[in-house]
């Protein structure tokens, strides 16, 4: 299986939460939600780096977080950018492997078998994603447009892809000065195919809102359990 490089994205401050400090720093039994995804990760053998963009006055917090758990997989703290798409391609640029595998800080319920499927999946570019179990039309005040849910999918992280491919579409995407909100929307926009959905879990939420953090809780309670 190739080699990859990891880029965690932490790069929240807290807004959508409601909370002063940044999400991903929130404790979910007793620990950053972070270190539940680091922990995870540190076990994948063909994981060689992790590259965590973060702001730029949380990289020391990032840092001490790492030292006090300890983890046997190398991990870089880079300065994150204005934008999440701008935090990606600074990490993209100092990733060092072939495929490149994105997840977010705030999605803590992965599982190691989740990112062991997207590995499977060698050179080809792949994504998580849900079937939408609401009705989604395009529009804000007014509906101005009717969207067919079968054609939907809820795109989901964790992501792989080839980052020498991702990297060039970041490129193009700052040239046209074009903001996407992940990935594989910046990828399919340049390369128009070639990106294999996989089926997500409902259990791989992500800590956004207030609700999301109760919800959270009896999800790791529910883990816990399971976990034994
Ligand atoms: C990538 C994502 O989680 C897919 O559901 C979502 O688009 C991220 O949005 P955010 O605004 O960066 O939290």
């Amino acid at each position: 299986m190739g080699d990859c490089s990891f880029i965690l994205l932490s790069g929240g401050i807290g807004k959508r939460m409601q909370v002063n400090i940044p999400k991903q720093f929130l404790l979910l039994g007793g620990k950053p939600i972070l270190v539940h995804v680091l922990e995870k990760i540190d076990t994948i053998d063909s994981i060689k780096e992790i590259i965590i963009p973060s702001p730029k006055e949380f990289i020391e917090k990032t840092e001490e977080i790492i030292h006090n758990y300890g983890f046997s997989t190398p991990i870089f703290c880079i300065e994150g950018g204005e934008t999440r798409q701008e935090s990606v391609y600074h990490a993209l640029k100092s990733a060092r492997f072939d495929q490149v595998i994105v997840h977010e800080a705030v999605r803590p319920f992965v599982t190691k078998e989740e990112f062991s499927h997207l590995i499977e999946c060698g050179n080809e570019s792949a994504t998580y994603g849900l079937d939408i179990p609401f009705t989604v039309l395009e529009g804000k005040n007014f509906i101005e447009n009717n969207l067919v849910r079968d054609q939907l999918i809820n795109i989901q992280l964790p992501q792989k892809f080839n980052r020498k491919k991702l990297l060039y579409s970041h490129e193009c995407a700052r040239e046209e000065n074009l903001e996407f909100t992940e990935d594989a929307s910046l990828y399919f926009h340049y390369f128009k195919s070639d990106i294999k959905v996989l089926k997500g879990s409902d259990y791989n939420i992500k800590i956004t809102k207030p609700v999301d953090r109760k919800i959270a809780e009896v999800l790791y309670k529910e883990y816990i359990l399971m976990e034994g």
